[in-house]
C-alpha cells in the first residue's frame, strides 16, 4: 500500500491476509495493527458505499480474537443480525470483495451462506443466533462431532423473547454451547428495560432499596455470618451493588458467566477465550463491553447515527446531501404529532426503531404516551392491543420485514377482539440495499387474508397523512403500508380527512385496458398511461387506495368496461393484491378479462437499489408499458 505522505509503499498486514489460518501465526502487536488497518478499510468502503458502520467497528477485535481461538469454520461462528459482520468478512476471504459491498451485484451487508463456508447461518432480524447455535451444538453431539457453537449478540438483541427462549432451552440441554453478549449499551438508539439496566448494574433506587431490605432482614435473621454479610453491604452502595452481577441472571439461566471483559483488549480477549474451549463444558455466556463507532470519532460520539449509514464524508463525517425530498417516515411522524395534539387517546410504539420510524418528535412532545419497548415485535403488538382494550388509540410503527414476527399477535389479540389498532408499517415493498432479509414484500400477502383487518397503501405522502386519520378514527384494526425512501413531493394536507373505507379513486379514464397499481407504483403506472396514450393505447388507471376490503364495483365496473387488467404491486405475486382483483375477478363470473400480475416473483429478491429492483421485477413504468402493450397484443 502507497503512503500517501512519504511515497513509500508498503506491504499491510491485511494484505496476506486470506483465511483466519493467517493471523493464527500473529503476534499480539501485529494483531493491533491489523486492527487498525480493518478499520480504516471498514470506514473507507462504508463511506462509499453506505452501511452498518458502527456495529462493525465495535466489534473488529471481538471478531479477530473469536477467529483467532476458534477453529473456524468448522467451528460455528453465527453473528446476530449480522450488520456487524464486516471484519469476518474481511477476514474469511472477502478483502478484495469488500469494496462491492451491498452494491447491486456485490457482497451482502449480512452473513450470507453462498458466500462463503465461514457463513454458517444468515441473519438479519435479530436474536435468532442462540437458537441457531443451540441446534447446530445438538447436531453436533447426535453426529457425534466435536465442534463448537458460538453465538454472538448484542445486548440490544438480548432483549427480544426469541433470544430468552434459547437461553431457557440452552440452560435446560446443557450441551457445550458459547455465547458472546456484545454489549455496548446500545440498541439503535440507547438500549433501554429492565435487562440493559440489569446488564450496567445501573439497578433503580427502587430496586436497590426493596432487595438491601429483603437481605438485611434474611441475614439479620442469621447469626455472625449473617451480620459480617450486612456489615460489607452497608459499607457502600457500590460494594451492595457489586454484590449483584449480571451474571446472576444467566447463571439462573444454567450458564456459566464470564465477564464483562474488554472488548477492544486483544490480549485479554484471547486469553478468554482459550480458557473457555479448553476448561469450559455445557453452555457459557461470555460478556463482552465494547464501543459501538470504535475508533471513528464521529461514530463513536453519535453510534445511533452511524448504526447505518449512507454515504459520508470521512473527514468530516458529513453524510452526502439528500436532494431534499421529504421521506414517507417524516411524514408519518409529523402525522403522528398532529393527530397526538388534538386526541389525547393516541399513542405510539416502536420496537427499538425510533428513528428509523420516524418517532423521535413524537417521542420527544408525547414521553407519557410513547413507548419503545425494545426489539420486540410481538410484545409490541400485544402490548397495544392492552392500551386500546382501554380506549386508547395505539399506532405500533414496524417495518414491514419486522411485522413478519408479529402475526400471531396481530391476529389472535387485534383481529379477532376487533380492537381499534394501527399498523403503521414502514419499508413496505423492496428497501434496496439490506436486501432479502429487510425487503417488505410479504405484508399485502400475511395481512390479506386476516378478518376484520382494513389494509391501505398510499399512493403518495399526502394520502398516507389521511390514512393515517381514518385507520386511528376507524375504532377497529388497521394497516397502513407505506415505502422506504421519499414522497412524490406533492404538498402535504394541513386538515386531515377521513376516507371512506373501501372507496378507490378512478384517476384516469381509459377504454383499452385497466391498470390497478397499489401505494407506490400509482405514479408509475399514470406515468405509463401516459406512455401508452402516445402509441394509442387508452389506459384507465384506478387507485384502490383499499387493499381490503376492495372496492369490489368500481374494479369489477372498470375491469368489465376494459377487458383487460394489469395489477401493479410493490409486494409478492402469491397471496398479493393481484391475487385478491383474480378473485373478485372470479367471483363476479369475469374471468373472461384477460389480466397480467405485476408483482415479484416467487424467489428472495436480492440487494441493489429500489430502482433496479423493481425493473427487475417488471414494476417500472417501462415495463408496466411493455406489459400493456403484450396484454392488448395477447390473443385467445
Ligand atoms: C426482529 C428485528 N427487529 C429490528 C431490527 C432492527 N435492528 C437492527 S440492529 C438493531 C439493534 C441491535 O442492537 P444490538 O444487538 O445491541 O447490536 P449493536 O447494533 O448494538 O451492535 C435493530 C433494532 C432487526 N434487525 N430485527
Ligand atoms: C440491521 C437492521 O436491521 C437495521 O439497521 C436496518 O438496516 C435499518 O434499515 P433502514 O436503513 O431502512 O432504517
Ligand atoms: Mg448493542
Amino acid at each position: 500500500m502507497l503512503n500517501t505522505l512519504t511515497g513509500i509503499s508498503h506491504r499491510t498486514l491485511l494484505e496476506d491476509i486470506n483465511s483466519p489460518a493467517d493471523i493464527r501465526g500473529l503476534a499480539i502487536p501485529e494483531l493491533v495493527d491489523l486492527a487498525q488497518e480493518i478499520r480504516d478499510l471498514i470506514i473507507r468502503t462504508v463511506s462509499r458505499t453506505g452501511g452498518h458502520l458502527a456495529p462493525s467497528l465495535g466489534v473488529v477485535e471481538l471478531t479477530i480474537a473469536l477467529h483467532y481461538v476458534f477453529d473456524t469454520p468448522q467451528d460455528k461462528l453465527i453473528w446476530d443480525v449480522g450488520h456487524q459482520s464486516y471484519t469476518h468478512k474481511i477476514l474469511t476471504g472477502r478483502r478484495d470483495q469488500f469494496a462491492t459491498l451491498r452494491q447491486y451485484k456485490g457482497i451482502s451487508g449480512f452473513p450470507k451462506i453462498k458466500e462463503s463456508r465461514y457463513d454458517v447461518f444468515e441473519t438479519g432480524h435479530s436474536s435468532t443466533s442462540i437458537s441457531a447455535a443451540l441446534g447446530m451444538a445438538l447436531a453436533r453431539d447426535i453426529k457425534k462431532e466435536t465442534h463448537r457453537a458460538i453465538a454472538v449478540i448484542g445486548d440490544g438483541s438480548m432483549t427480544a423473547g426469541l433470544a430468552f427462549e434459547a437461553l431457557n432451552n440452552a440452560g435446560h440441554l446443557d450441551r457445550d454451547l458459547i455465547v458472546i453478549l456484545n454489549d455496548n449499551e446500545m440498541s439503535i438508539s440507547p438500549n433501554v428495560g429492565a435487562l440493559s439496566s440489569f446488564l450496567s448494574r445501573k439497578l433503580s433506587g427502587k430496586t436497590m432499596r426493596r432487595v438491601k431490605a429483603h437481605i438485611e432482614e434474611r441475614l439479620g435473621q442469621l447469626s455472625n455470618v449473617g451480620e459480617n454479610i450486612l456489615n460489607i453491604l452497608r459499607k457502600s452502595e457500590e460494594s451492595f451493588k457489586s454484590f449483584f452481577t449480571p451474571g446472576m441472571l444467566f447463571e439462573a439461566l444454567k450458564f456459566d458467566y464470564i465477564g464483562p471483559i474488554q472488548g477492544h483488549e486483544l490480549e485479554d480477549l484471547i486469553e478468554t477465550f482459550e480458557g473457555v474451549r479448553d476448561n469450559i463444558h455445557g453452555p457459557v455466556l461470555i460478556h463482552v463491553l465494547t464501543k459501538k463507532g470504535k475508533g471513528y470519532l464521529p461514530a463513536e460520539k453519535n453510534p445511533g447515527l452511524y448504526h447505518g449509514v449512507g454515504p459520508f464524508d470521512i473527514a468530516s463525517g458529513k453524510p452526502q446531501s439528500s436532494n431534499g425530498s421529504i421521506s414517507y417516515t417524516e411524514v408519518f411522524g409529523s402525522t403522528m404529532v398532529q393527530m397526538a395534539m388534538s386526541d389525547h387517546r393516541i399513542a405510539a410504539i416502536s420496537a427499538a426503531m425510533i428513528t428509523g420510524t420516524g418517532l423521535n418528535s413524537f417521542a420527544q412532545q408525547f414521553p407519557e404516551r410513547f413507548f419503545d419497548v425494545g426489539i420486540a415485535e410481538q410484545h409490541a403488538v400485544t402490548f397495544a392491543a392492552g392500551l386500546a382494550s382501554q380506549g386508547l388509540r395505539p399506532v405500533v410503527a414496524i417495518y414491514s420485514s419486522f411485522f413478519q414476527r408479529a402475526l400471531d399477535q396481530i391476529i389472535h389479540d387485534v383481529c379477532i377482539p376487533k380492537l381499534p389498532v394501527t399498523l403503521a408499517i414502514d419499508r413496505a415493498g423492496v428497501v434496496g440495499d439490506d436486501g432479502p432479509t429487510h425487503h417488505g414484500v410479504f405484508d399485502i400477502s400475511f395481512l390479506r387474508f386476516i378478518p376484520n383487518l382494513v389494509v391501505m397503501a398510499p399512493k403518495d405522502e399526502e394520502e398516507l397523512q389521511h390514512m393515517l386519520y381514518t385507520a386511528v378514527t376507524l375504532g377497529g384494526p388497521a394497516a397502513v403500508r407505506y415505502p422506504r425512501g421519499p414522497g412524490e413531493r406533492v404538498e402535504l394536507a394541513t386538515t386531515l380527512k377521513k376516507l371512506e373505507i373501501g372507496r378507490g379513486e378512478v384517476l384516469v379514464e381509459g377504454d383499452d385496458i385497466l391498470l390497478l397499481p397499489v401505494g407506490n407504483r400509482v405514479y408509475p403506472a399514470l406515468h405509463a398511461a401516459d406512455g401508452l396514450r402516445k402509441v394509442g393505447i387508452s389506459a384507465a388507471v384506478i387507485n384502490p387506495r383499499f387493499i381490503k376490503p376492495l372496492d369490489d364495483e368500481l374494479i369489477s365496473t372498470w375491469a368489465r368496461r376494459c377487458g383487460r387488467v394489469i395489477t401493479i404491486e410493490d409486494n409478492a405475486r402469491q397471496g398479493g393484491f393481484g391475487s385478491a382483483v383474480l378473485e373478485l375477478l372470479g367471483s363476479r363470473r369475469l374471468a373472461f378479462v384477460r389480466t397480467c400480475l405485476l408483482a415479484h416473483p416467487d424467489e428472495f429478491v436480492e440487494h441493489g437499489p429500489q430502482a433496479v429492483l423493481w425493473k427487475n421485477s417488471r414494476l417500472d413504468t417501462p415495463s408496466i408499458i411493455s406489459a400493456a402493450i403484450d396484454l392488448m397484443q395477447q390473443k385467445d
